[in-house]
């Protein structure tokens, strides 16, 4: 008799998992490879910024009194006493109508109140210039702490660390960085009809492409991928294969065999692991027939063979756990779109459909990037978003208002399921 599974809402699955968190882990990185990897300490300045006065262009430092009564008419003369640039110190204090020629990122010299640009001087010669109006008090100073102060918290723990970010650890002499252990995902591609990547294509074989599809996700969501192979839909190769490595992933995803086939291994995998399941049915499309299991704290996967179930499988079940242990946001993040076209299929199911977002006079507007059926791997090359659909309807009309999860983002959103989609 063929088993029967009941299907649970997306959001349930994805509680149950998140309800078996893994264990977070902090390493410490050199700076250049801390890029996309996530801070696990709060980064704080560790001095102002900038941490001394200076001069934000090329020009003379001055004491603006000496400029009071400047003007055409009656331009101030001052004597040029030094010349600085980005990086020199000037020792003296400078006295009345003395100016120092200064350049962009050298400290104002003591006893100078303001810088006048070079072009608005005019040089009488190398130690004599004319200044005909009249420079303010702290004209042209970029002032100790005006772009941050000592103590300032700079970045949170949980920060994907982008270019930006990276700027500040340099700022503030990190060399090092404390970031979150990645963690690894050992995947297995389960199938008879599987060929590697590098051999012809024979009569009822593929290639398989789900390993490297979830393989590029893991790194996506910031995991290490351990690839573990293909096995035929033998339970013995299969588990042995599980058993050699499984020591060696923090989670583990196999991929196919997850429905209720005579050579679907995942529930007997399940069964040989003693692994307590979680779910192995969820109400969406595609994907429906995702396992989820747990054993010794670690989560095992049983992702869809068809290669778009395997996609979203991945995105909704597998990557906010990955982000989660790094702190990151969990989930993919959400936006709003409009339907670029009808969507008539009727569904029980939530559909989760592979889209392409174009955008029109500042609108999302999201079109299904090809065939949607779960087994097409095609429309994954061009989706850039899921479109999702909730289910029991006749379907969709053009124009209608719909949910997005953004699959490119660097961001990410920890709006639960709960809350958003009770789907
Ligand atoms: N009687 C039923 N049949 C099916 C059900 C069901 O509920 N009752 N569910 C259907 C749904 S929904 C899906 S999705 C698929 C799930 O299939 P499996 O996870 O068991 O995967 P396989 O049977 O192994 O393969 C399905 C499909 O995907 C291709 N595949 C497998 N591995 C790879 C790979 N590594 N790279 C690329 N493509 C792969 C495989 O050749 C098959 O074409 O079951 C439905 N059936
Ligand atoms: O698991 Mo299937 O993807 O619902 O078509
Ligand atoms: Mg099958």
């Amino acid at each position: 008799m063929v088993e029967r599974r009941k299907p649970i809402p997306i959001h349930e699955a994805v509680q149950r998992i998140m309800a078996y968190p893994l264990k977070e882990k902090v390493e410490s990185v050199p700076i250049l490879e801390s890029y996309e990897r996530v801070l696990m300490k709060d980064l704080r300045a560790t001095h102002s910024v900038p941490s001394f006065n200076r001069s934000p262009y090329d020009g003379y430092a001055i004491r603006s009194i000496d400029t009071a009564t400047a003007s055409r008419d009656t331009p101030a003369l001052f004597t040029v006493i030094g010349e600085i640039g980005a990086g020199q110190v000037f020792k003296e204090e400078v006295g009345p109508n003395e100016a120092v020629r200064i350049m962009t990122g050298a400290m104002i010299p003591s006893g100078c109140d303001a810088v006048i640009m070079l072009e608005l001087v005019h040089e009488r010669s190398k130690t004599e210039i004319e200044i005909v109006r009249k420079v303010e008090q702290h004209d042209n100073i970029s002032f100790i702490g005006e772009d941050t102060k000592e103590l300032d918290l700079i970045a949170k723990a949980g920060t994907v660390i982008h270019p930006g970010v990276v700027a500040q650890l340099a700022t503030f002499g990190q060399a090092e960085v404390s970031v979150a252990s990645r963690p690894v995902v050992g995947i297995l591609a389960t199938g008879s009809e599987l060929l590697e990547v590098n051999e012809p294509l024979e009569a009822g074989k593929i290639r398989n492409s789900n390993a490297y599809m979830v393989a590029a996700q893991v790194l996506r969501a910031g995991g290490v991928p351990l690839m573990l192979g293909q096995v035929p839909d033998e339970m013995d190769a299969c588990m042995e294969r599980i058993h050699n490595h499984f020591n060696e992933v923090d989670c583990l995803i196999t991929t196919g065999g997850a429905s209720v086939g005579d050579f679907d291994l995942v529930p007997g995998i399940v069964k040989r692991l003693e692994a307590e399941t979680l779910f192995n049915k969820v109400a969406m499309r595609p994907g429906s027939v995702t396992t989820a299991a747990v054993k010794d704290g670690k989560l095992f996967f049983g992702l869809s063979g068809n290669p778009g179930a395997c996609f979203v499988g991945f995105e909704l079940f597998v990557r906010p756990l990955l982000r989660r242990s790094m702190r990151a946001p969990a989930h993919l993040p959400i936006s709003k779109g409009k339907l670029g076209v009808d969507f008539p299929k009727p569904n029980p199911f939530t559909r989760l459909v592979r889209g392409k977002l174009n955008e029109q006079s500042g609108q999302h507007i999201v079109y299904p990037s090809g065939l949607d059926k779960s087994g097409s791997v095609v429309s994954l090359a061009e989706a850039d978003v899921l479109i999702l659909l909730p289910g029991g309807t006749r379907g969709y009309e053009k124009g209608a208002d719909v949910d997005i999860l953004l699959l490119n983002s660097h961001a990410g959103s920890d709006a639960t399921w709960e809350t958003f989609f009770s789907l």
